[in-house]
């Protein structure tokens, strides 16, 4: 049973991704034992041992943590980083991440966000609210959230996401897609410099593209299904994240496939988003590791 305690205070995580070595886990343990933290989880994953790739997420208490965040990172980049050819990440758990949303006119997966973060199920700080149509306006402020519409045309996208990147620069650290039916250019993913999640309504690599509950009936599948994925300039198809499934039958029609699909969707991309905002998904290739 997790302890009673369930302060924040003064916690922090360590993500680290290296080439698999001898010594790492002890290596980084000596290194916050000798600062004065103490671990509370610690979570590791190799490729395999043969030129193989390592991950860890720590979670540490370490008493004035902001204070003493430079010498973590000192300890980190001075030593862990260069003998071991570290990547890493450290973040504060009593520092939520940024997040913006971008929907369409489908308000599912949007109000589903909207409503756990009122409930504190999912550690974010909502931002804004972008949606290409004003539909959801109300809805949204009703949330207090900030939400701004701004038309895409599909001839120049590139007007709309000038807009985007001038709203976002400095006031984000996450993008989610909540069936948000734009697609995004290369240039912007890579002017936006932060990760975007979108949750595509089918059961990945099934179905790519816009219209899969259609396509999806008109293949006879027994399950529908829905997944959360890292986006990248290639439609649908970046790192996987989470997934699930619903069973179906002949007798439904696609309107049946949709609300029974929503379901999925909503528990889908809340959990997707819950997780990166815990850091518990690294990247890796085009795959995730969840811790
Ligand atoms: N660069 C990326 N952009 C987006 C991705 C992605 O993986 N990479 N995912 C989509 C979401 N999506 C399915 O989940 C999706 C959305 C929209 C379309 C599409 O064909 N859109 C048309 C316009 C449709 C409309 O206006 O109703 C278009 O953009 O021309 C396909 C898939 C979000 N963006």
């Amino acid at each position: 049973m997790p302890s009673a305690d369930t302060s924040t205070t003064d916690l922090a995580r360590l993500i680290i991704s290296c080439p698999d070595q001898h010594g790492i886990v002890a290596a980084v343990s000596d290194a916050l034992t000798t600062l004065g933290a103490n671990i509370i989880t610690l979570d590791q994953y190799s490729t395999g041992v043969e030129d193989g790739r390592f991950f860890q997420r720590t979670v540490f208490h370490l008493p004035g943590l902001a204070a003493r965040r430079p010498e973590v990172e000192a300890i980190v980049s001075e030593h862990l980083e260069p003998r071991f050819g570290m990547q890493w990440q450290l973040t504060e758990v009593e520092r939520p991440k940024r997040v913006a949303i971008f929907a369409s006119k489908t308000d599912h997966c949007l109000l589903d966000l909207l409503w756990r973060h009122r409930r504190g199920e999912i550690p974010m700080d909502i931002t804004m609210v972008i949606s290409n149509h004003p539909d959801l306006a109300a809805d949204v402020r009703s949330f207090g959230i900030p939400f701004f519409h701004v038309p895409v045309d599909k001839a120049d996208r590139s007007t709309a996401e000038n807009q985007h990147l001038e709203m976002l620069r400095g006031n984000v650290d996450l993008i989610v897609l909540a069936r948000y039916m734009q697609i995004l250019t290369p240039e912007f993913l890579e002017q936006v410099e932060v990760p975007v999640i979108n949750i595509h309504h089918s059961f990945l690599p099934a179905f790519i593209g816009a219209g899969p509950y259609q396509k999806a009936k008109d293949r006879g599948v027994k399950l529908i299904g829905a997944t959360a994925h890292y986006v990248t300039e290639d439609l649908d198809e970046g790192p996987i994240i989470e997934q699930d499934v619903i069973r179906v039958s002949h007798e439904d029609d696609v309107a049946q496939l949709t609300q029974y699909g929503a379901d999925v969707e909503r528990a889908v991309l809340s959990r997707a988003v819950k997780w990166h905002c815990q850091d518990r998904v690294i990247r890796h290739a085009n795959t995730t590791i969840v811790f």
